[in-house]
């Protein structure tokens, strides 16, 4: 796929989706909250397309919500928009986010030498199901260069490991900051990252674990679960905290196996559900479908 088709795949959907707006709302349940960010797009102009929303307790617990909505001029009335639900929001406690859906997300992957995931997303990006500008990819090997140089996405070989991840972490961000990035894949990167790192970008770092999640935190998990003799191995994407692979969970599945399966039988039926699980969990946030609260995640 020539990089141009990619541009040009891009510039066709920002011009489908100019109009088009997402908000995700939490706050304390109480009436009328449906009613008032209603009436607040109504005055706008905009029209509601789709609406989902989940109380945890309609007396005293917390409301979650998701709008997407059409609004003619969006890109013009985007900064008054956010300046006037500014006030709806203090009303009514609420935690929210609005975004124009053409601002399309600028997402960087990181990989090391498992490329089964990298290799699920590129060919999403490729085939245009998975909506997001691919800036760029950066590993600590170098295994996944030719992969990438034949998207024509950017590939950043920076090494990494215990001993130099403050160094490496800095020329990470520093691309990261060129790139502008909005969101970071971990797709099998096997480095622990650091709090400043992580805080930097607080969840809008997604990680693939290759297990069923709380099984098996950490590296090899798929050896631990073959000591252990499971039969059923998982893979879980999360969001990245400083408690490794303990952040809030977006998606999960998993697969049968048995006794006569070996560990390289593990991992390969478990690259299967850990590309399906990932790309899932990356397309949801980039549609602005997940909504964290407690360290859970509600999805739309
Ligand atoms: N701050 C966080 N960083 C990372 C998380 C996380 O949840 N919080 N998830 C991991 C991914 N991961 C399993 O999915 C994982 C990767 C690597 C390790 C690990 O022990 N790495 C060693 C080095 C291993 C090597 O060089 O081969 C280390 O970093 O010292 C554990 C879990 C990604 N980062």
């Amino acid at each position: 796929m020539k990089a141009v088709n990619m541009e040009d795949r891009l510039r066709e959907f920002k011009e489908s989706q100019k109009n088009r707006g997402r908000l995700l709302i939490s706050c304390p349940d109480r009436p009328g909250i449906v009613a008032a960010v209603s009436k607040f797009l109504f005055q706008f102009g905009a029209n509601i397309l789709e609406s989902n929303q989940y109380s945890t307790n309609p007396q005293g617990g917390t409301f979650f919500i998701r709008l997407e909505f059409e609004c003619p001029d969006l890109a013009a009335k985007e900064a008054i928009l956010k300046k006037r639900f500014e006030e709806v929001a203090k009303s009514f406690s609420m935690d929210w986010q609005m975004t124009a859906v053409q601002n399309v997300k600028r997402t960087a992957i990181f990989v090391s030498k498992e490329l089964h995931c990298l290799r699920e997303l590129l060919w999403e990006w490729q085939t245009g199901d998975l909506m997001t500008d691919i800036v760029m990819v950066v590993s600590n090997h170098e295994e996944a260069r030719e992969t990438v140089e034949s998207f024509h996405i950017p590939f950043h070989y920076i090494p990494a490991n215990r001993e130099i991840r403050e160094e490496a972490e800095a020329k990470q961000k520093q691309l990261l900051k060129e790139y502008d990035v909005d969101l970071i894949v971990l797709a099998r990167y096997m480095q622990i990252l650091t709090p400043s790192f992580v805080e930097a970008y607080e969840r809008k770092i997604i990680n693939i674990h290759h297990s069923f999640l709380p099984a098996f935190v950490g590296a090899k998990p798929y050896e631990r679960a073959f000591q252990r003799g499971v039969k059923l191995i998982g893979a879980t994407s999360h969001y990245v905290t400083n408690d490794l692979d303990e952040g809030p969970i977006i998606e999960q599945d998993t697969m049968r196996v048995d006794h006569k399966d070996q560990v390289q039988d593990l991992k390969k039926i478990g690259a299967k559900i850990e590309r399906s699980v990932l790309t899932r969990a990356v397309k949801w946030h980039l549609a602005d479908r997940i909504i964290v609260h407690e360290n859970k995640t509600i999805i739309f």
